[in-house]
Protein backbone atom coordinates (compact mmCIF):
# COMPACT_ATOMS: atom_id res chain seq x y z
CA UNK A 1 0.00 0.00 0.00
CA UNK A 2 1.21 3.38 -0.85
CA UNK A 3 -1.01 6.24 0.14
CA UNK A 4 1.05 9.72 -1.71
CA UNK A 5 -0.80 12.60 -2.80
CA UNK A 6 1.01 15.49 -4.81
CA UNK A 7 2.92 16.84 -7.48
CA UNK A 8 5.34 19.63 -5.91
CA UNK A 9 4.21 18.44 -2.25
CA UNK A 10 4.30 14.38 -1.30
CA UNK A 11 1.91 14.00 1.50
CA UNK A 12 2.37 10.35 2.75
CA UNK A 13 -0.19 9.24 5.09
CA UNK A 14 0.59 5.87 7.69
CA UNK A 15 -0.73 3.90 9.84
CA UNK A 16 -4.08 1.94 10.61
CA UNK A 17 -7.14 2.91 13.19
CA UNK A 18 -5.46 0.67 16.19
CA UNK A 19 -2.16 0.51 15.15
CA UNK A 20 -0.32 3.18 18.22
CA UNK A 21 -0.19 5.88 15.95
CA UNK A 22 -1.23 7.25 12.77
CA UNK A 23 0.42 9.89 10.64
CA UNK A 24 1.93 12.15 7.99
CA UNK A 25 4.77 12.64 6.34
CA UNK A 26 4.81 16.59 3.75
CA UNK A 27 7.06 17.36 2.03
CA UNK A 28 7.83 20.59 -0.47
CA UNK A 29 6.24 23.13 1.96
CA UNK A 30 8.74 26.21 1.52
CA UNK A 31 10.16 27.70 5.02
CA UNK A 32 8.79 30.68 6.89
CA UNK A 33 5.12 29.86 6.95
CA UNK A 34 3.46 30.56 10.01
CA UNK A 35 1.81 27.52 11.48
CA UNK A 36 -0.88 28.90 14.40
CA UNK A 37 -1.07 25.35 16.88
CA UNK A 38 -4.23 26.01 18.53
CA UNK A 39 -6.29 27.27 15.03
CA UNK A 40 -4.46 23.85 13.80
CA UNK A 41 -5.81 22.36 16.96
CA UNK A 42 -9.44 23.78 16.56
CA UNK A 43 -9.99 22.41 12.85
CA UNK A 44 -8.67 18.99 14.34
CA UNK A 45 -11.58 19.24 16.87
CA UNK A 46 -14.24 19.91 14.30
CA UNK A 47 -13.42 16.07 12.79
CA UNK A 48 -12.27 14.53 15.85
CA UNK A 49 -14.60 10.95 17.09
CA UNK A 50 -16.81 10.92 20.04
CA UNK A 51 -17.77 14.21 20.40
CA UNK A 52 -21.72 13.65 19.12
CA UNK A 53 -24.34 12.06 19.39
CA UNK A 54 -24.49 11.60 15.56
CA UNK A 55 -20.54 10.24 15.85
CA UNK A 56 -19.25 7.28 16.20
CA UNK A 57 -18.30 6.40 20.30
CA UNK A 58 -14.55 6.27 20.00
CA UNK A 59 -12.98 9.35 21.88
CA UNK A 60 -9.94 10.73 20.53
CA UNK A 61 -7.83 13.73 21.11
CA UNK A 62 -6.66 14.07 17.85
CA UNK A 63 -3.34 16.13 19.13
CA UNK A 64 -0.99 16.04 16.66
CA UNK A 65 3.06 15.42 18.11
CA UNK A 66 5.17 17.06 15.62
CA UNK A 67 8.35 15.07 14.81
CA UNK A 68 10.08 17.35 12.20
CA UNK A 69 9.46 20.66 10.08
CA UNK A 70 8.31 23.16 12.43
CA UNK A 71 10.70 25.41 14.36
CA UNK A 72 9.35 28.61 16.77
CA UNK A 73 5.61 27.84 15.52
CA UNK A 74 6.22 27.98 11.46
CA UNK A 75 7.73 25.70 8.77
CA UNK A 76 11.41 25.33 8.52
CA UNK A 77 12.28 24.03 5.19
CA UNK A 78 12.45 20.10 6.12
CA UNK A 79 10.03 17.54 5.64
CA UNK A 80 7.21 17.96 7.77
CA UNK A 81 6.34 14.72 10.20
CA UNK A 82 3.66 14.34 12.61
CA UNK A 83 1.82 11.96 14.80
CA UNK A 84 -1.20 11.03 16.67
CA UNK A 85 -1.84 8.35 18.56
CA UNK A 86 -4.75 6.14 18.79
CA UNK A 87 -5.51 5.94 22.48
CA UNK A 88 -8.79 4.11 22.55
CA UNK A 89 -8.94 1.25 20.26
CA UNK A 90 -11.19 -1.91 21.02
CA UNK A 91 -9.74 -4.49 18.39
CA UNK A 92 -12.02 -7.58 19.45
CA UNK A 93 -14.90 -5.92 17.81
CA UNK A 94 -12.91 -7.08 14.62
CA UNK A 95 -12.21 -10.81 15.37
CA UNK A 96 -14.83 -12.07 13.41
CA UNK A 97 -14.30 -9.87 10.09
CA UNK A 98 -11.52 -10.99 8.82
CA UNK A 99 -13.50 -14.45 8.18
CA UNK A 100 -17.03 -12.74 7.10
CA UNK A 101 -16.15 -9.40 5.71
CA UNK A 102 -18.44 -6.43 6.41
CA UNK A 103 -20.53 -5.71 3.22
CA UNK A 104 -19.54 -2.04 1.59
CA UNK A 105 -16.24 -2.13 3.26
CA UNK A 106 -13.00 -2.96 2.60
CA UNK A 107 -12.89 -6.13 4.16
CA UNK A 108 -13.77 -8.86 1.40
CA UNK A 109 -11.60 -6.70 -1.46
CA UNK A 110 -8.30 -6.23 0.99
CA UNK A 111 -8.44 -10.24 2.11
CA UNK A 112 -7.92 -11.25 -1.28
CA UNK A 113 -5.31 -8.52 -2.37
CA UNK A 114 -3.31 -8.82 0.43
CA UNK A 115 -3.84 -13.12 1.19
CA UNK A 116 -4.95 -12.39 4.64
CA UNK A 117 -1.92 -10.35 5.96
CA UNK A 118 -4.01 -7.53 5.83
CA UNK A 119 -4.93 -5.34 9.81
CA UNK A 120 -8.95 -5.38 9.89
CA UNK A 121 -9.05 -4.00 13.57
CA UNK A 122 -10.94 -0.56 13.18
CA UNK A 123 -10.75 -0.72 9.60
CA UNK A 124 -7.00 -1.08 9.47
CA UNK A 125 -5.24 1.19 6.69
CA UNK A 126 -9.24 1.60 4.70
CA UNK A 127 -10.58 3.51 8.02
CA UNK A 128 -11.96 6.63 8.08
CA UNK A 129 -9.45 7.40 11.30
CA UNK A 130 -6.47 8.17 8.42
CA UNK A 131 -8.59 11.58 7.46
CA UNK A 132 -6.95 12.80 10.96
CA UNK A 133 -3.72 12.94 9.31
CA UNK A 134 -5.25 14.28 6.18
CA UNK A 135 -6.62 17.37 8.65
CA UNK A 136 -3.08 17.85 10.10
CA UNK A 137 -1.41 18.54 6.24
CA UNK A 138 -4.70 20.14 5.09
CA UNK A 139 -4.76 22.25 8.52
CA UNK A 140 -1.03 23.69 7.45
CA UNK A 141 -2.34 23.72 3.58
CA UNK A 142 -5.12 26.02 4.76
CA UNK A 143 -2.77 28.68 6.81
CA UNK A 144 -0.36 28.73 4.00
CA UNK A 145 -2.99 29.53 1.43
CA UNK A 146 -4.70 31.93 3.88
CA UNK A 147 -1.64 33.78 3.12
CA UNK A 148 -2.86 34.86 -0.18
CA UNK A 149 -6.14 35.22 0.73
CA UNK A 150 -8.02 32.20 0.62
CA UNK A 151 -10.40 30.80 2.03
CA UNK A 152 -11.83 27.32 1.98
CA UNK A 153 -15.52 26.51 3.75
CA UNK A 154 -17.33 23.62 3.43
CA UNK A 155 -20.97 22.50 4.74
CA UNK A 156 -23.60 19.82 4.84
CA UNK A 157 -26.01 20.58 1.20
CA UNK A 158 -28.15 17.11 2.00
CA UNK A 159 -28.52 14.33 4.24
CA UNK A 160 -30.36 11.07 3.68
CA UNK A 161 -33.56 11.78 2.06
CA UNK A 162 -32.92 15.54 3.03
CA UNK A 163 -33.50 17.72 -0.07
CA UNK A 164 -30.61 20.08 -1.08
CA UNK A 165 -30.43 22.83 1.19
CA UNK A 166 -32.09 26.05 -0.92
CA UNK A 167 -29.07 28.15 0.02
CA UNK A 168 -26.10 27.09 -1.29
CA UNK A 169 -22.88 28.62 -0.44
CA UNK A 170 -22.41 32.25 -2.66
CA UNK A 171 -20.74 30.94 -5.81
CA UNK A 172 -19.57 34.25 -6.20
CA UNK A 173 -17.85 36.13 -3.33
CA UNK A 174 -16.71 35.08 0.04
CA UNK A 175 -20.30 35.57 2.29
CA UNK A 176 -18.78 35.92 5.82
CA UNK A 177 -22.84 35.48 7.07
CA UNK A 178 -23.19 32.10 6.06
CA UNK A 179 -19.91 30.76 7.19
CA UNK A 180 -21.28 32.40 10.82
CA UNK A 181 -24.09 30.10 9.75
CA UNK A 182 -22.38 27.62 9.35
CA UNK A 183 -20.34 27.35 12.32
CA UNK A 184 -23.23 28.10 14.47
CA UNK A 185 -24.94 25.11 13.64
CA UNK A 186 -23.47 21.65 15.96
CA UNK A 187 -24.16 20.52 12.20
CA UNK A 188 -22.40 22.23 10.17
CA UNK A 189 -25.12 23.32 7.12
CA UNK A 190 -25.92 26.68 6.26
CA UNK A 191 -29.66 26.95 6.71
CA UNK A 192 -30.08 26.01 10.89
CA UNK A 193 -33.75 24.47 9.95
CA UNK A 194 -31.61 21.69 7.27
CA UNK A 195 -29.59 21.33 10.20
CA UNK A 196 -31.41 20.01 13.01
CA UNK A 197 -33.73 18.06 10.50
CA UNK A 198 -30.37 16.52 9.50
CA UNK A 199 -29.61 15.71 13.08
CA UNK A 200 -32.53 14.24 13.92
CA UNK A 201 -32.71 12.20 10.20
CA UNK A 202 -28.67 11.06 11.70
CA UNK A 203 -30.29 9.69 15.09
CA UNK A 204 -33.16 8.23 13.44
CA UNK A 205 -31.12 5.56 11.75
CA UNK A 206 -28.40 5.18 14.69
CA UNK A 207 -31.65 4.02 16.39
CA UNK A 208 -32.81 1.64 13.77
CA UNK A 209 -29.42 0.29 13.40
CA UNK A 210 -28.62 1.44 10.21
CA UNK A 211 -26.88 4.51 8.39
CA UNK A 212 -27.11 7.74 5.77
CA UNK A 213 -24.77 9.48 3.53
CA UNK A 214 -24.88 12.93 1.75
CA UNK A 215 -23.58 15.90 0.10
CA UNK A 216 -20.82 18.34 1.18
CA UNK A 217 -19.96 21.30 -0.61
CA UNK A 218 -17.30 23.04 -0.63
CA UNK A 219 -16.02 26.36 -1.98
CA UNK A 220 -13.09 28.32 -2.08
CA UNK A 221 -12.66 32.04 -2.07
CA UNK A 222 -9.47 34.43 -3.52
CA UNK A 223 -8.29 32.02 -6.10
CA UNK A 224 -6.61 33.75 -8.44
CA UNK A 225 -6.82 33.38 -11.88
CA UNK A 226 -5.06 30.72 -13.94
CA UNK A 227 -3.60 27.79 -11.40
CA UNK A 228 -3.71 24.56 -12.85
CA UNK A 229 -2.76 22.92 -15.76
CA UNK A 230 -4.85 21.24 -18.89
CA UNK A 231 -5.98 17.62 -19.15
CA UNK A 232 -4.27 15.69 -16.21
CA UNK A 233 -3.08 18.01 -13.73
CA UNK A 234 -6.26 20.38 -13.70
CA UNK A 235 -7.55 21.50 -10.42
CA UNK A 236 -11.07 19.53 -11.14
CA UNK A 237 -8.66 16.42 -11.37
CA UNK A 238 -6.23 17.47 -8.56
CA UNK A 239 -9.28 17.77 -6.34
CA UNK A 240 -10.64 14.56 -7.42
CA UNK A 241 -7.68 12.66 -6.69
CA UNK A 242 -7.39 13.69 -3.28
CA UNK A 243 -11.07 13.57 -2.50
CA UNK A 244 -11.58 10.25 -3.98
CA UNK A 245 -8.78 9.32 -1.14
CA UNK A 246 -11.65 10.13 1.59
CA UNK A 247 -13.16 6.91 2.94
CA UNK A 248 -16.32 7.04 1.87
CA UNK A 249 -16.41 9.53 -1.24
CA UNK A 250 -18.21 7.97 -4.17
CA UNK A 251 -18.96 10.82 -6.36
CA UNK A 252 -17.46 14.32 -6.95
CA UNK A 253 -18.74 17.26 -8.88
CA UNK A 254 -17.55 20.98 -9.90
CA UNK A 255 -20.18 23.70 -10.09
CA UNK A 256 -23.32 22.96 -12.05
CA UNK A 257 -21.83 19.19 -11.90
CA UNK A 258 -24.07 16.62 -13.61
CA UNK A 259 -26.96 19.36 -13.59
CA UNK A 260 -24.68 20.96 -16.70
CA UNK A 261 -25.93 17.90 -18.76
CA UNK A 262 -29.22 18.91 -18.95
CA UNK A 263 -28.78 22.81 -19.81
CA UNK A 264 -28.23 24.24 -22.98
CA UNK A 265 -25.14 26.12 -23.56
CA UNK A 266 -26.79 29.15 -23.45
CA UNK A 267 -27.72 29.05 -19.87
CA UNK A 268 -24.87 27.18 -18.75
CA UNK A 269 -21.60 29.27 -20.20
CA UNK A 270 -20.79 32.17 -17.57
CA UNK A 271 -21.01 35.67 -19.14
CA UNK A 272 -18.18 37.62 -18.88
CA UNK A 273 -17.93 41.61 -17.80
CA UNK A 274 -15.23 44.17 -17.28
CA UNK A 275 -15.21 45.04 -13.60
CA UNK A 276 -13.03 48.14 -13.66
CA UNK A 277 -10.13 46.85 -15.21
CA UNK A 278 -10.72 42.87 -14.38
CA UNK A 279 -12.40 40.33 -16.37
CA UNK A 280 -15.02 38.74 -14.48
CA UNK A 281 -17.39 35.72 -14.94
CA UNK A 282 -20.62 36.82 -14.09
CA UNK A 283 -21.93 33.72 -13.05
CA UNK A 284 -19.79 30.20 -11.89
CA UNK A 285 -22.06 27.21 -13.53
CA UNK A 286 -17.63 26.50 -14.09
CA UNK A 287 -17.13 25.63 -9.96
CA UNK A 288 -14.32 28.35 -10.71
CA UNK A 289 -12.66 25.80 -13.41
CA UNK A 290 -12.13 26.21 -16.99
CA UNK A 291 -9.60 23.78 -19.30
CA UNK A 292 -8.31 22.71 -15.60
CA UNK A 293 -7.11 26.50 -14.80
CA UNK A 294 -8.70 28.53 -12.31
CA UNK A 295 -10.82 31.67 -13.51
CA UNK A 296 -10.53 33.84 -10.93
CA UNK A 297 -14.13 32.46 -9.92
CA UNK A 298 -14.75 31.11 -6.62
CA UNK A 299 -13.68 27.26 -7.04
CA UNK A 300 -17.00 25.25 -6.42
CA UNK A 301 -17.40 21.23 -5.72
CA UNK A 302 -19.25 18.70 -3.94
CA UNK A 303 -18.59 15.38 -2.55
CA UNK A 304 -21.00 12.80 -2.35
CA UNK A 305 -20.71 10.48 0.68
CA UNK A 306 -22.03 7.18 1.19
CA UNK A 307 -23.90 5.78 3.89
CA UNK A 308 -21.46 4.08 6.72
CA UNK A 309 -21.10 0.68 5.75
CA UNK A 310 -20.95 -1.00 9.21
CA UNK A 311 -24.62 -1.07 10.50
CA UNK A 312 -26.11 -3.00 13.45
CA UNK A 313 -28.72 -4.59 11.17
CA UNK A 314 -28.09 -8.21 9.79
CA UNK A 315 -26.64 -8.26 6.86
CA UNK A 316 -26.04 -11.72 4.47
CA UNK A 317 -22.45 -12.18 3.57
CA UNK A 318 -20.05 -15.15 3.44
CA UNK A 319 -17.56 -17.01 5.64
CA UNK A 320 -14.59 -16.65 3.62
CA UNK A 321 -13.08 -19.82 6.03
CA UNK A 322 -15.95 -22.41 5.56
CA UNK A 323 -17.14 -21.28 1.75
CA UNK A 324 -20.24 -20.90 3.03
CA UNK A 325 -22.96 -18.45 3.17
CA UNK A 326 -23.05 -16.64 6.82
CA UNK A 327 -24.93 -13.91 8.21
CA UNK A 328 -23.23 -10.86 9.92
CA UNK A 329 -24.13 -8.58 12.76
CA UNK A 330 -21.25 -5.94 13.02
CA UNK A 331 -20.74 -4.91 16.51
CA UNK A 332 -18.92 -2.47 17.65
CA UNK A 333 -18.57 1.83 17.68
CA UNK A 334 -19.72 3.46 13.98
CA UNK A 335 -20.53 6.74 13.01
CA UNK A 336 -24.29 6.56 12.20
CA UNK A 337 -23.23 9.19 9.72
CA UNK A 338 -19.63 10.17 8.48
CA UNK A 339 -20.93 13.58 6.64
CA UNK A 340 -20.81 16.15 9.58
CA UNK A 341 -16.94 14.34 10.59
CA UNK A 342 -16.08 14.80 7.06
CA UNK A 343 -17.19 18.43 5.96
CA UNK A 344 -13.60 19.50 7.53
CA UNK A 345 -11.98 16.84 5.22
CA UNK A 346 -13.32 18.09 2.25
CA UNK A 347 -11.87 21.69 3.27
CA UNK A 348 -8.57 19.59 4.26
CA UNK A 349 -8.96 17.93 0.79
CA UNK A 350 -9.19 20.92 -1.17
CA UNK A 351 -6.59 23.24 0.14
CA UNK A 352 -3.80 20.45 -0.21
CA UNK A 353 -5.07 20.34 -4.02
CA UNK A 354 -4.85 24.19 -4.47
CA UNK A 355 -2.01 24.64 -2.71
CA UNK A 356 -0.07 21.61 -4.63
CA UNK A 357 -1.17 23.31 -8.06
CA UNK A 358 -0.06 26.90 -6.57
CA UNK A 359 3.25 26.02 -5.66
CA UNK A 360 3.87 23.95 -8.75
CA UNK A 361 2.91 26.74 -10.64
CA UNK A 362 5.15 29.12 -9.04
CA UNK A 363 3.25 31.04 -6.16
CA UNK A 364 5.54 32.22 -3.53
CA UNK A 365 4.61 30.98 0.29
CA UNK A 366 4.96 33.21 2.11
CA UNK A 367 3.15 35.26 -0.46
C1 LIG B 1 -14.47 10.46 8.93
C2 LIG B 1 -14.87 9.07 8.50
C3 LIG B 1 -15.41 8.19 9.43
C4 LIG B 1 -15.79 6.91 9.04
N1 LIG B 1 -16.35 6.09 9.99
C5 LIG B 1 -16.73 4.84 9.64
C6 LIG B 1 -17.27 3.98 10.62
O1 LIG B 1 -17.42 4.32 11.78
N2 LIG B 1 -17.62 2.72 10.23
C7 LIG B 1 -17.48 2.29 8.93
O2 LIG B 1 -17.82 1.18 8.62
N3 LIG B 1 -16.98 3.12 7.99
C8 LIG B 1 -16.59 4.38 8.31
N4 LIG B 1 -16.05 5.18 7.35
C9 LIG B 1 -16.05 4.74 5.93
C10 LIG B 1 -15.15 3.56 5.63
O3 LIG B 1 -13.84 3.78 6.11
C11 LIG B 1 -15.15 3.29 4.11
O4 LIG B 1 -16.46 3.17 3.64
C12 LIG B 1 -14.37 2.01 3.77
O5 LIG B 1 -13.00 2.21 4.03
C13 LIG B 1 -14.52 1.57 2.31
O6 LIG B 1 -14.07 2.55 1.44
P1 LIG B 1 -15.02 3.20 0.30
O7 LIG B 1 -16.35 3.42 0.94
O8 LIG B 1 -14.33 4.50 -0.06
O9 LIG B 1 -15.08 2.26 -0.82
C14 LIG B 1 -15.64 6.47 7.70
C15 LIG B 1 -15.08 7.37 6.77
C16 LIG B 1 -14.71 8.66 7.16
C17 LIG B 1 -14.15 9.60 6.13
C1 LIG C 1 -11.89 6.53 14.89
C2 LIG C 1 -12.36 7.09 13.81
O1 LIG C 1 -13.31 6.53 13.01
C3 LIG C 1 -13.37 5.14 12.88
C4 LIG C 1 -13.57 4.89 11.42
C5 LIG C 1 -13.91 3.48 11.13
C6 LIG C 1 -13.85 3.05 9.72
O2 LIG C 1 -14.08 1.87 9.46
O3 LIG C 1 -13.59 3.90 8.84
C7 LIG C 1 -14.30 2.63 12.14
C8 LIG C 1 -14.43 3.02 13.56
O4 LIG C 1 -13.30 2.57 14.30
P1 LIG C 1 -13.42 1.84 15.73
O5 LIG C 1 -14.09 0.53 15.51
O6 LIG C 1 -12.00 1.70 16.18
O7 LIG C 1 -14.19 2.74 16.63
C9 LIG C 1 -14.50 4.55 13.70
O8 LIG C 1 -14.47 4.93 15.02
C10 LIG C 1 -11.91 8.41 13.37
O9 LIG C 1 -12.39 8.85 12.32
O10 LIG C 1 -11.08 9.02 14.04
Amino acid sequence: MASVFGNAITLSIFGQSHSPAIGCSLDGIPAGIPVDADELQRFLDRRAPGHAPTSTARKEADRPEFIAGITDGHTNGAPIAAIIRNTNTRSVDYAELRRIPRPGHADYPARIKYANNHDVSGGGHFSGRLTAPLCIAGGIALQALSLHGIRIVAHIASLGPEPVVDMPLDPMKLNEAQTTLISANPLPCISSMAASRMRSCILEAKQQMDSVGGVIECAAYGVPVGVGDPMFDGLENRIARIAFGIPAVKGVEFGAGFAAARMHGSENNDPYRMEATEVRPQTNNAGGILGGISTGAPVIWRMAVKPTPSIGTPQRSVDMDAGADADLTVRGRHDPCIVPRAVPVAEAACALALLDAMLEDGFRFPA
